[in-house]
């Protein structure tokens, strides 16, 4: 007999892509008896390379249908990412109900499972009968300041608030607010927010790409005000799920080659993800603070204030190096430092015995393959989400330190130098070095057979029938 499927929606963008199915390979990998079928949406003329080059290494079980591409035009005009890349979806909606009304006449279909920001399709939940899922590709904690959004949105906006008092969101440490993404009701993107935090109550449960030991209080909150009854929306942490080795690109030998001529854990990674870029003043800091540090680095270089959704919805990105200060890479080159251009092996990068220190925008599947290879991480957020993630890193964990911005929000270049030397070889460093060691373990044991978030997928798969 054919296996039953899950039908997995993803949302548009190579990050939005290799998550949810990087959590699908897991799901058949402890649960062979079901197949996968994912209908993926995309923005411009087709599918980026690297996804199509991801695709192409699929087990067979994961069935990929590409949906029509939407027209750049519909999404543009949003000047929020997140909006974006949901529009994305929304305008695939009659081609998912299309392919979804194909699959089940033809096929057992149990659940469907869509990334958050295709949380517009799960309105087809019920016209299929099937169970549905969330899957956010992020810490509980956002799931919290999801569900939690209605009544932060009265404090925080509230006209007698002290903008330097800290917020609670339940179970977690106190936070300041310029942490959180929207620092007024008219931010881009937050109405949309409030919109998207509605629909967390509409699934049968929220899958969260964290485990237990990384955030218990937040997850022990949640799961407290399901036993009150104070909200429905359950969670699942079922992390960490991080991308096993793909690269899709090039750079990788040069990078590997350079540390393993490196002493252990000597390098500095530096990294702000797929789609990350820095002023063109805070990158001639960022690059004099490397070298005034004396320490070993391996830089991903991107072009200044490139839109990041270029890169996130299949835009160009120009050539990184002109954008140097002059003489840098004739000082550096090698002896000190590496810089390649917009993409490394970052996996395999943050695995190699030679790196020491992770200079992070704290992307949460950055963070996440930080944590799963025990590298101590400079929490430099830049957008979305990532103040958020930083948070949990430096003052939760304490497994990361925070460079310190000035008053026009430059981070300095002696600043940088400090936190690197701290990290690397200062006292502070060691402890948060060994507290990521353990972190580290915590992860590993959490996806072993017996840990807790295996424990928690199957629990979620054995009311699949
Ligand atoms: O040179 C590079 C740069 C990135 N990566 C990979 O690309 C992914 C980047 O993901 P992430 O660290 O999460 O960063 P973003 O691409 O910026 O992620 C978006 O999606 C995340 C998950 O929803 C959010 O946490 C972020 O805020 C949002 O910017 C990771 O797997 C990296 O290993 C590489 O392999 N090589």
């Amino acid at each position: 007999m054919e296996k039953p499927h899950i039908a997995v929606v993803p949302s548009a963008g190579f990050t939005h892509l290799v998550p949810i199915l990087e959590f699908s390979k897991r799901l058949l990998s402890l649960h062979p008896r079901f197949q996968v079928t994912c209908l993926i949406p995309s923005v411009g003329s087709s599918l980026s390379t690297s996804s199509q080059s991801y695709l192409q290494t699929l087990p067979p079980t994961i069935h990929p249908i590409l949906l029509p591409p939407v027209s750049k035009e519909h999404v543009q005009a949003e000047q929020s990412l997140a909006v974006q890349i949901e529009l994305s979806v929304t305008h695939s909606l009659p081609h998912i109900k299309q392919e979804l009304s194909s699959l089940c006449s033809r096929a057992r279909v149990v659940a469907l499972v869509v990334d958050v920001f295709a949380h517009d399709a799960l309105q087809f939940a019920t016209e299929f009968n099937l169970l549905s899922y969330i899957y956010l590709p992020q810490a509980a904690l956002i799931l919290s300041w999801y569900l939690y959004s209605q009544e932060l949105d009265e404090i925080l906006f509230s006209e007698n608030r002290d903008p330097e008092e800290s917020i609670e969101i339940p179970g977690f440490v106190p936070m300041h607010s310029r942490d959180l993404p929207f620092q007024s009701r008219s931010s881009p993107g937050y109405r949309k927010f409030l919109e998207r935090a509605e629909k967390f109550h509409l699934p049968d449960g929220v899958f969260v790409n964290s485990f237990h030991e990384m955030e218990a209080s937040t997850i022990n909150a949640l799961r407290d005000e399901i036993r009150q009854k104070k909200r429905k929306t359950v969670v699942y942490p079922v992390g960490p799920i991080t991308q096993s080795g793909f690269n899709g690109r090039e750079n990788g030998s040069e990078c590997l080659n350079w540390l393993d001529e490196q002493e252990p854990e000597s390098v500095l990674y530096v990294s702000f993800g797929s789609g990350g870029t820095l002023s063109q003043d805070q990158l001639n800091e960022l690059a004099f603070g490397l070298e005034q540090s004396g320490k070993k680095f391996l830089w991903v270089l991107r072009p200044p204030n490139n839109i990041a959704s270029a890169s996130y919805l299949g835009g160009e990105a120009d050539d990184p190096m002109r954008f140097l200060p002059r003489g840098f890479l004739e000082r550096t080159s090698k002896k000190q430092g590496l810089v390649v251009p917009l993409w490394a092996p970052q996996v395999q990068i943050l695995g190699h015995s030679s790196t020491g220190g992770f200079v992070c925008h704290c992307g949460w599947n950055s963070v996440l393959e930080s944590v799963t290879n025990g590298v101590p991480v400079i929490a430099w957020p830049l957008f979305a989400e990532q103040s958020m993630n930083a948070v949990i890193l430096s003052d939760a964990l304490k497994v990361a330190v925070r460079p310190k911005a000035n008053d026009s929000r430059l981070v300095e270049r002696e600043e940088i130098a400090r936190v690197a030397r701290e990290l690397m070889d200062g006292k502070e460093g060691i402890e948060i070095r060994k507290r990521m060691k353990s972190l580290s373990i915590a992860a590993e044991n959490a996806i072993k057979e017996d840990g807790p978030s295996t424990k928690t997928l199957a629990e979620v798969v054995a009311t699949w029938k």
